[in-house]
């Protein structure tokens, strides 16, 4: 390894990495910023200027372009023809780059950054030397990523140049390195256009950590996170206590996330297999969480519980009774802390609550594909309802209705949900016909069932749910409405004095 070339935006830890370099005999080139900053801690370096002949031009848009640095990247070297055409130009190769690129993401991040500024920070030189060394590895080594540094100068000063493995990993990451960049670019772009669905859909993630194991014990997995992500985000959330969290836990803490969140007082979602076991409301976050646990307390052994209010000591006090897996909360009391703390198993995240999503859309992959939308933001407002019976729901129906509408919405379809007093007290999920999971409900909620709403995700098709509703002796229900059957479901409800009210609105959830 004779030559380096060394152009980087984080310059952490670049000085010291030049030194190890020096000290191997390897000549360094670097552009602006770069050259001042090794030169002024007393390293030897040449300026790239002097290299291609020619000035640093266009407030740095073109420094690294130039046919003797890419020529000197790119050459076959036991190419006959390309050694002659590069004796022939006076190109020189260059063995190693080290390069970061312009911090379009954190220029992007910034609440007042201006369109002109997001667009200077576009990096070109930088990837274009990347992916060139990248493409030529088997020559070169591209180091695009400063915890990299310590590694790859080991083994120079171990054995003169990376082995050819190392060089072929370093040109993977590069080469996700600046597709990543340029999918960040892209979405930025896109939005700013307002463009919902790019006829090239080109998204990037970073690795958060490698996964013990996926859904099951059997399948890999690891977790990732938008560049982007923010702190309400389950991606971000801050874990205060436990053992790692797994992949099951991610996409349950991420649904009672989602539920609690809707709501604007203090309630309590306990979650099972990404499904609501119980849903409380109260004055309190005691209070709700109470009505949480008793909505199913057999469900909530091991469950994951959302608070969209701090935990007190009180509420903690009462959680440590029985084992659950996660507890989710905008804060802690120090008192709550201490208590829940001693729960070896039980992991805490904390979250902040109001969060501006960086990016609006659900992504679900199948076999070769992958679906796109976006999230269902949708939330009822009682003028958007219509009474459609002979009887107005009560004011306290009207109460319950709305109530479980926002937990409906966050059940797997089919989906029935029952509440009374602002809590459910029987959820039918993820069922193949719509009267099945209404008699999961109402067997759920046995003898409560009587005096409670009911909620459904979608409309009846048939008149048979407002038959078992009525048997069971529900007073209101709330559903979509828009069956060619709606008809006979009104004239059963009418029959039976229950109120009913459509949204107009499907609240699918798969
Ligand atoms: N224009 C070019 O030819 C060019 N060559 C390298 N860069 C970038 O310039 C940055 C380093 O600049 P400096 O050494 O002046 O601080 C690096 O992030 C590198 O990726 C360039 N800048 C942008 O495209």
């Amino acid at each position: 390894m004779k030559r380096a070339l060394i152009s980087v935006s984080n310059k952490t830890g670049i000085v010291e990495f030049a030194q190890k370099l020096v000290n191997q005999q390897i000549e360094l080139i670097s552009t602006g910023g770069t050259y001042r900053t090794l030169q002024e801690a007393g390293i030897p370096v040449t300026a790239i200027s002097e290299v291609t002949d020619f000035p640093e031009l266009l407030d740095g848009r073109v420094k690294t372009l130039h046919p003797k640095i890419h020529g000197g990247l790119l050459a076959i070297r036991d190419l006959k023809t390309h050694q002659q055409q590069m004796e022939d130009n006076g190109i020189k190769p260059i063995d190693l780059v080290i390069v970061n690129l312009y911090p379009f993401q954190q220029t992007i991040s910034k609440p007042d950054v201006s369109f002109a500024e997001a667009i200077e920070n576009i990096d070109i030189g930088g990837p274009t030397m990347v992916r060139a060394a990248a493409k030529n590895h088997q020559y070169v080594t591209v180091i695009v990523d400063p915890q990299d540094y310590d590694a790859i100068a080991n083994e120079i000063i171990a054995q003169g140049m990376p082995s050819l493995e190392t060089r072929k990993r370093l040109a993977a990451k590069a080469f996700s390195h600046t597709a990543a960049y340029d999918a960040l670019i892209a979405q930025y772009l896109n939005q700013q256009l307002g463009i919902q669905f790019p006829e090239q859909l080109t998204v990037t993630f970073n690795q958060v950590s490698p996964l013990r194991y996926g859904e099951n014990p059997h399948q890999q997995a690891a977790f990732y996170q938008e560049p982007l992500a923010q702190k309400g985000q389950i991606a971000k959330a801050k874990q205060l206590h436990g053992k790692e969290l797994s992949y099951n836990n991610i996409n349950d803490a991420n649904a009672a996330w989602e539920m609690v969140t809707e709501f604007s007082e203090p309630t309590v979602v306990a979650v099972k297999h990404m499904n609501p076991c119980g849903v409380g409301t109260g004055s309190t976050l005691f209070d709700a969480y109470q009505k949480a646990y008793e909505a199913d307390p057999v469900s909530i052994f091991g469950g994951i519980i959302a608070c969209n209010r701090p935990v007190d000591l009180e509420t903690a006090q009462k959680m440590k009774e029985i084992f659950l897996e996660i507890i989710l909360a905008p804060h802690f009391t120090e008192e709550a802390l201490a208590v829940l703390q001693k729960k070896k198993n039980l992991r805490l995240l904390q979250l902040e609550l109001d969060t501006v999503r960086t990016t609006d859309w659900k992504l679900q992959s199948v076999d070769g594909g992958l679906l796109v939308q976006d999230i269902d933001h949708h939330q009822i407002q009682p003028t958007e309802c219509r009474v459609v019976t002979d009887r107005e729901p009560t004011s306290a129906e009207w109460e319950q209705l709305l109530f479980a509408w926002k937990v409906v919405k966050h059940v797997k379809s089919n989906a029935i949900v029952l509440a009374k007093e602002e809590r459910t007290i029987g959820v039918g999920a993820g069922q193949m016909n719509r009267v099945g999971a209404a008699k999961i409900a109402i067997e759920q909620a046995g003898k409560e069932a009587k005096g409670a709403v009911l909620a459904s995700d979608a409309f009846f098709p048939m008149k048979d749910t407002v038959e078992v509703a009525a048997a069971a002796g529900i007073t209101a229900i709330i559903q979509p409405g828009g069956s060619v059957r709606d008809e006979e479901s009104i004239k059963e409800a009418n029959k039976h004095g229950i109120a009913m009210v459509f949204t107009g609105v499907r609240h699918f959830k798969h």
